[in-house]
């Protein structure tokens, strides 16, 4: 496959390498949103860039009927905007806050629990995520993922930051030096406490994740998630 990077980060070398081990082909590293691009020579388009760019890259992918694989946070505002711009195009598009496949096991378990919590009133959620310095968003994306689907399963309305008032669901996001990504999510009564937590040992599980998903798009045309990908149900 004839591949082009936007964003040539952490996230951006460490696909790049994987990809040639995987007999792929990186056409473009493009690493500022005014570089010319000859989408011809491109089969699919990664982007790992940052929240501000995200969205104008994977517009300029769609419009030029190139399928796009969208894994940085912080621009969501506009996810239903590149929805529409897809359909419109007839296009590809995968968003995924996390492509890890531990991490998409862990989306199951924690909707699978929050179930289980929904009526159990004598319990109180909570969220933590630790991450690098460097990140530029927070909460994470993947900890917005884990609380939506709490939402969707409990009587919480909704999450904020270091939350305090009832019904809203407090996330603790925490920058520790090098940290890949640690998220937990813990229910907590006067006697007991359960808590589901995965740890990132290194970014070689989002990166197989990401070169996976842009594999299985090619040749696709619609907005899917690694729930298809990964035949998750
Ligand atoms: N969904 C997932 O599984 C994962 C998502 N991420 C997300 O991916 C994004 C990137 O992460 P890292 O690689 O760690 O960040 P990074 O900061 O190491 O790399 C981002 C790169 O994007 C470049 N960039 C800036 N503006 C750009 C533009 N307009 N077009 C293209 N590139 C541009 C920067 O120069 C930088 O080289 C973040 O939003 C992060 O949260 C990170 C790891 C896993
Ligand atoms: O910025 C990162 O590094 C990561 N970002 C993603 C997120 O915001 O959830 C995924 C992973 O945790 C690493």
């Amino acid at each position: 496959m004839r591949i082009a990077l936007f964003g040539y980060g952490k996230m951006g070398k460490m696909i790049a390498s994987l990809a040639l081990k995987r007999n792929h082909t990186i056409v473009a590293k493009i690493d500022a949103d005014d570089t010319e691009i000859d989408f011809s020579t491109i089969d699919v388009a990664i982007d790992f860039s940052q929240p501000s760019a995200a969205f104008n890259n994977i517009k300029r992918c769609l419009e030029n009927h190139t399928p796009i694989i969208s894994g940085t946070t912080g621009w969501l505002d506009h996810y239903e905007d590149a929805v529409i711009l897809c359909n419109e195009n007839n296009g590809a598009f995968i968003y995924a806050s996390n492509f890890s496949l531990g991490v998409n096991l862990f989306f199951e378990l924690n909707d699978y629990l929050a179930k289980m919590m929904a009526n159990l009133r004598d319990y109180h959620v909570s969220l933590e995520e630790i991450h690098h310095t460097q990140k530029l968003d927070a909460p994470s994306g993947t900890a917005i993922t884990l609380a939506e689907s709490i939402i969707k399963n409990t009587s919480y309305k909704s999450w904020e930051l270091d939350a305090t008032k009832e019904h809203v669901l407090p996330i603790k996001a925490i920058r520790e030096a090098t940290v890949p990504g640690t998220h937990s999510v813990t229910y907590e009564s006067h006697v007991d406490s359960i808590e589901i937590k995965h740890t990132a040992h290194n970014r070689e599980g989002f990166a197989l994740g990401a070169l996976t998903a842009a594999e299985w798009i090619v040749g696709k045309h619609g907005v899917f998630s690694m729930k298809d990908v990964l035949h998750i149900d």
